[in-house]
């Protein structure tokens, strides 16, 4: 079975392309993700026909979950669409996803402009189980949102670009976080029904904000495309950053541009690193 290795600001995926062949994606996700016995990336996507888009693309992590949507994984299977012309030479297109519809321009520098749907604030949306007092959210961001971690408060905001994303902002550098201690167990916090990302996120100036991501099903990753939008929107609601902010991450860095009211817009490039043909068929 062919697959392409596709990768942005150092997330990394393996793409195929069914071809109308069901697998036990999940499964296949575990093993192919694998850095020592697979192929080794965050997630495995897949390209699949559409009724309502351009196309449809299914993420799954590198734990065999499926997630609603990813802001890196979008851009490199765009990139796959225009390195491989699949719609011509269409500079615009659109993508189904299980968060909903969302559409690209590719420019000739390579940058490829996403929308990545409208942020969600409400407890059921994110979803956090434990009700934060609504006379203080109504709707509105929940910040400072308390979490017991191995005995130490950690404070977030919570925000769902579709998927769950839990946001630390701290006067620290990002660097000196325990973000393996901490992330590895509010990824799993009863709070959240769903599991959720967590994000780190020390502000640098009105334009520009360094994260650091460990992500839902993956761990720590070099970079996310959904939390980069995440924390943008938050650290705008909260006053932090003007309406275009520079996300910087290990990885490398996203724009992200948010009027606060309709659609967050991510833009990034992407990169294929090579193509392969996956030879093994026994499971871990
Ligand atoms: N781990 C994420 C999915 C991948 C998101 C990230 N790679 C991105 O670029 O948005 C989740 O379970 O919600």
């Amino acid at each position: 079975m062919k697959f392409t290795k596709l990768q942005s600001v150092g997330n990394d995926f393996v793409l195929l392309d069914p071809q109308g062949e069901e697998q036990d994606w999940p499964k296949l996700a575990l093993h192919m993700c694998h850095r020592h016995f697979g192929a080794g990336a965050d997630g495995l996507m897949l390209i699949l026909p559409s009724e309502k888009a351009d196309f449809r693309m299914r993420i799954f992590n590198a734990d065999g979950s499926e997630a609603e949507i990813c802001g890196n994984g979008l851009r490199c299977l765009i990139h796959y669409i225009a390195v491989n012309k699949l719609l011509g030479n269409r500079d615009e297109l659109s993508i189904e996803t299980l968060a909903g519809m969302r559409h690209a321009q590719i420019f000739k520098d390579g940058r490829i402009r996403t929308t990545m749907g409208k942020p969600m604030f409400e407890a059921h949306q994110i979803p956090v189980a434990a009700e934060p007092d609504p006379k203080h959210y109504n709707g509105q961001l929940i910040s400072d949102f308390p979490l017991n971690i191995n005995n130490r408060r950690v404070l977030v905001s919570l925000v769902s670009m579709g998927n769950p994303h839990a946001i630390h902002f701290c006067t620290k550098p990002v660097e000196e976080f325990p973000l393996g201690e901490v992330g590895s167990q509010v990824e799993i916090h009863k709070a959240f029904p769903k599991r959720t990302n967590f994000e780190v996120a020390n502000i640098l100036d009105t334009e520009h904000i360094k994260v650091r991501v460990w992500e839902r099903g993956v761990g720590e990753t070099l970079g996310c495309g959904s939390g980069a939008s995440a924390v943008a929107v938050a650290a705008q609601i909260l006053g932090y950053v003007g309406k275009f902010v520079y996300i910087k991450l290990p990885g490398g860095t996203l724009g992200v541009e948010w009027d606060g009211h309709d659609d967050v817009y991510l833009t990034g490039k992407a990169e294929i690193i090579y193509t392969g043909e996956w030879l093994k068929d026994e499971i871990i």
